[in-house]
């Protein structure tokens, strides 16, 4: 007979929580790190109880909102590149409700975090409870429904003893590079509570391995066979690279072979960008350099990519009648992405393995990638040195504000401040290690061009899910991965107004971070792309009723909370800001006024976006002609 003891089911969860281990390269550490938690009825009583009576190793904090501290859990296993997780518990309907779009974002991202949404009463006794949604046709319906479209492991545990397989599984699927992502477990309130005799062998140590697939020989063959056929071959370095840790294998056979490196926002920091093949951002958010070098291509080598549609201008960034692909992925099913030749393995060990066959090889890009750079850091030293005039002052961003609307914002921002600019200057002032974090808005768009990694995986750019709100929600969780290093959170003041809450967390535990807030008064991004399309200025900008650009303090606010905080409009003052937040230990915000209409532009990607096929405007018309024109190119599926 097995040996037992009698646990809550909550507390049977935090027991087997400290028991669980990763093995990777020979490496073994404990997998959860802790625990955040807003707390309600719903698991105040089950999983709070457990978790006061004995937390074990786990690490627990209280977050403020229940999306935010699910970001800040996915941006720490992003930057323990997976190796790491948090648990995240909410109480039961809106609580629980509000983590679904978290776990969307750690879904689009592929990353590890174990979702702890409270359920509705096993029993069903006292039906309705608050915050329980009920309906006619549907008993087994709750709010967590709503996880399944964003889980890849979704499990309602409505028996004690039901924890047990539903853990083992979500653990599988979580420490498994080719599934890796957010795990929901979602457990009756009643039934955290609610205690039963566990098997004592459930809770011994368990080490979950990581293994690094091996390609076939076959995959080999053909993979070698397909490169050496090739003239110009191109490797897109994904997140998968990074997540394999591939970057100095990465160099080595870029450096060998003259094969130029080009970056997705996952991928971004595998290699640094002093690297000389390494030429930066591709597609819509890519540097001049990597769509030249894409541009070229005639074998498109995707490493741990997904091809999404801002890496591939939406599959119109490829010369199909030259181009071939070929797919390197944990993932099966990505590596049959453009018919690709489909190479099904670990990034390091894959490329490891082609290096070996590939003696003597050159591509025949010569001394382009080198011109094609040096070319790039001249226009990315014009950025840095945008000047406005309030005569004739031509934006990045041109022809969608006149001057005198930009006079109107510098006018009311009480700044002359250009936003490439501002992010290069912030770029060149923080400590080498330092980690940005940004996901939504006009930032990611200066991030894959701008931002010079010079330390591997000191980067976060949230692009799968590009959920705004993620940027200083993150940065809490990139601290708690790096509390030796500094984190800059580069956000937008519309990302900024969607979701902040976690910058108190960071205070709260002395997890100093630094909010980088770029003020242009509006959803710059967004109007951007309206008026590129042949609409007006409508409902982007943030104006008053009686049009009146609105000119907040955020400083003011992040004041309130306790943060050190700096209002700056001109480069002198951005350089002593950041020199001084260097040097405190609370929390810091930079309220940083800038123009609209001066982040970067595009150089030669395109989105395929909804234009409206039937206006009276004559310029939507243009643009909706122009887009069935694009079209014409793109690959179809
Ligand atoms: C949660 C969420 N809602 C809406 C969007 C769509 N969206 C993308 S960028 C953006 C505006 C961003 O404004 P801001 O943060 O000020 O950045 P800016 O573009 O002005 O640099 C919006 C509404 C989104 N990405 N995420
Ligand atoms: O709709 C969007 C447009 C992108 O430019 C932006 O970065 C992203 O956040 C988004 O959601
Ligand atoms: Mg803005």
């Amino acid at each position: 007979m097995s040996r037992t003891i009698r646990l809550t089911t909550a507390q049977a969860l935090i027991k087997f929580l400290n028991q669980q281990y990763i093995s990777i390269d020979g490496i073994e550490k404990p997998f959860v790190k802790g625990i955040f938690n807003v707390f309600g009825h719903g698991n105040v009583l089950g999983i709070g109880q457990a978790l006061e009576q004995d937390p074990g190793h786990l690490e627990v904090i209280q977050g403020k909102n229940e999306q935010g501290m699910a970001h800040a859990a996915m941006a720490f296993s992003k930057q323990k590149l997976r190796t790491e997780i948090f648990g995240v518990t909410a109480s039961a309907g809106p609580g629980s409700a509000n983590m679904i779009t978290a776990a969307a974002t750690a879904y689009a991202n592929n990353i590890p975090v174990l979702f702890l949404p409270a359920d509705t009463f096993a029993t069903r006794q006292p039906d309705p409870v608050l915050q329980q949604l009920e309906f006619d046709t549907n008993g087994a319906m709750t709010t967590n429904d709503g996880f399944k479209a964003v889980s890849r492991y979704w499990d309602r545990v409505q028996r004690p003893e039901q924890l047990m397989s539903s853990l083992i599984r979500a653990f599988e699927v979580m420490t498994n590079p080719a599934t890796a992502g957010p795990a929901t477990v979602c457990i009756s309130q009643d039934v955290e509570g609610e205690a039963y005799d566990f098997d004592l062998e459930f809770f011994k140590k368990r080490v979950h391995f990581v293994d690094r697939r091996v390609p076939t020989e076959r995959e080999l063959l053909a993979a070698t066979e397909r490169i050496k056929a090739s003239k110009r071959p191109v490797i897109i370095v994904g997140g998968g690279a990074r997540y394999s840790e591939a970057g100095e294998s990465l160099k080595k056979f870029s450096a060998e072979f003259n094969i130029p490196l080009v970056e997705t926002p996952a991928g971004k920091s595998t290699v640094t960008a002093d690297f000389s093949n390494n030429l930066g951002g591709t597609g819509i958010l890519g540097t001049s350099a990597s769509n030249k070098a894409i541009d070229a291509a005639d074998l498109i080598i995707g490493i741990g990519t997904r091809y999404s549609d801002f890496t591939t201008s939406s599959k119109t960034a490829f010369n199909y009648d030259q181009t071939k692909f070929l797919n390197i992925n944990v993932s099966r099913p990505q590596t049959y992405k453009f018919d690709a030749l489909q190479v099904v393995g670990d990034a390091r060990e894959s490329i490891d393995a082609l290096y070996q066959r590939l003696t003597g090889y050159q591509s025949e890009f010569g001394d382009n990638l080198a011109t094609w750079k040096a070319e790039w850091l001249v226009e990315r030293e014009r950025l840095h040195n945008i000047n406005f005039n309030r005569e004739s002052f031509t934006p990045e961003i041109s022809g969608q504000f006149t001057q005198d609307i930009m006079n109107e914002y510098a006018d009311a921002l009480n700044t002359e401040f250009a936003q490439t600019d501002a992010f290069i200057t912030i770029n060149d002032t923080v400590a080498p290690d330092s980690i940005p974090i940004a996901s939504a808005g006009s930032l990611p768009g200066d991030m894959q061009r701008l931002w010079n990694p010079v330390v591997p995986n000191a980067y976060d750019l949230e692009y799968g899910y590009s959920c705004m709100g993620y940027e200083v929600s993150g940065a809490l969780g990139a601290k708690i991965a790096n509390p030796n290093r500094e984190i800059y959170a580069m956000v937008g003041d519309g990302s900024f107004l969607m979701l902040h809450s976690e910058l108190i967390t960071s205070m709260q535990y002395g997890y100093k971070i630094n909010v980088m807030l770029f003020d242009n008064s509006g959803f710059g991004c967004i109007n951007n792309l309206q008026m590129g399309n042949g609409s007006g200025s409508f409902n982007c900008e943030f104006r008053t009723i009686d049009n009146q650009i609105m000119a907040i303090d955020y400083a003011k606010v992040a004041e309130g909370y306790g943060a050190k905080v700096y209002r700056v409009a001109n480069r002198k003052e951005l350089i002593a800001a950041i020199e001084d937040a260097k040097t405190q230990t609370v929390s810091t915000l930079i309220d940083i006024k800038v123009l609209p209409k001066t982040m970067t532009d595009g150089y030669g990607g395109w989105w395929h976006v909804g234009v409206a096929e039937v206006s009276e405007k004559e310029s939507i018309k243009e643009a909706f002609k122009a887009k069935e024109e694009k079209l014409k190119q793109a690959w179809k599926y």
